[in-house]
């Protein structure tokens, strides 16, 4: 089996930046999302990206911005993959001309397979839990099961994940990578050594199996 990437979400200081890549974060994820407890400007972003080593994927994560914010936030950023955690379309994903994911919340009688067909031109689907009135990182888990079988080795899962729940999540899903923000915190917007520790842990206990 593939070992699973492991991408930490919602970093807003350079400290918990170096903490999850020292621990084996394949992927960092910033917040540029006005409401969120983990928002994070371009400049305070553009900082922490310019002090990290090589081989670390950098993304930028969006909900419903406009255009011109996305196109600014890449300016200052040079981020390297985008996020779309909102309602937008393929069409809108598309007009940055750069690789992005697009974030999908999971409730029964959503159509996985038509939203694969749909997002064709995306890396890959990140599966968040769906929660009313709430775009993502709700530190809520949905349903794996209703992940289709064919689809699991190549979808991102996320979704309330901690380092108690990840190996089950592994185990059952076989997922290309798993994404995690609020398990690992000890406050909104700040990540916890141990947790981090743990979490990376309890990631290789399951990929031995
Ligand atoms: O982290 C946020 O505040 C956030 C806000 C709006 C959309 C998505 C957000 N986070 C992403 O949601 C998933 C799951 O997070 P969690 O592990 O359940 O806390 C993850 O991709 C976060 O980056």
């Amino acid at each position: 089996m593939m070992a699973v990437r492991v991408k930490i979400c919602g970093i807003t200081r350079l400290e918990d930046a170096k903490l999850a890549v020292c621990a084996g974060a394949d992927a960092l994820g910033f917040v540029f999302y006005g409401p969120s407890p983990r928002n994070v400007s371009a400049s305070v972003a553009a900082e922490i990206i310019a002090s990290l080593p090589p081989f670390v994927t950098t993304t930028a994560l969006f909900v419903n911005a406009c255009a011109d914010f996305v196109l600014d936030t890449i300016g200052q950023t040079q981020i390297d993959l985008l996020q779309f955690h909102g309602d937008e379309s393929p069409e809108y994903c598309e007009q940055f001309a750069r690789p992005y994911i697009k974030a999908l919340r999971v409730k029964p009688g959503l159509n996985l397979e038509v939203e694969k067909q749909r997002f064709a031109s995306c890396r890959a689907l990140l599966l968040d839990a769906y929660k009313p009135g709430v775009p993502g990182g709700t530190g809520e888990s949905f349903d794996w099961e209703l992940i289709p079988r064919e689809m699991r080795s190549e979808i991102i899962l996320a979704g309330g994940l901690t380092p108690e729940n990840v190996a089950a999540a592994i185990q059952q899903v076989s997922p290309f990578a798993v994404d995690i923000s609020g398990g690992v915190e000890r406050a909104k917007g700040v990540k916890d050594a141990d947790k981090i520790q743990r979490f990376f842990e309890e990631v290789a206990r399951a990929n031995k199996n």
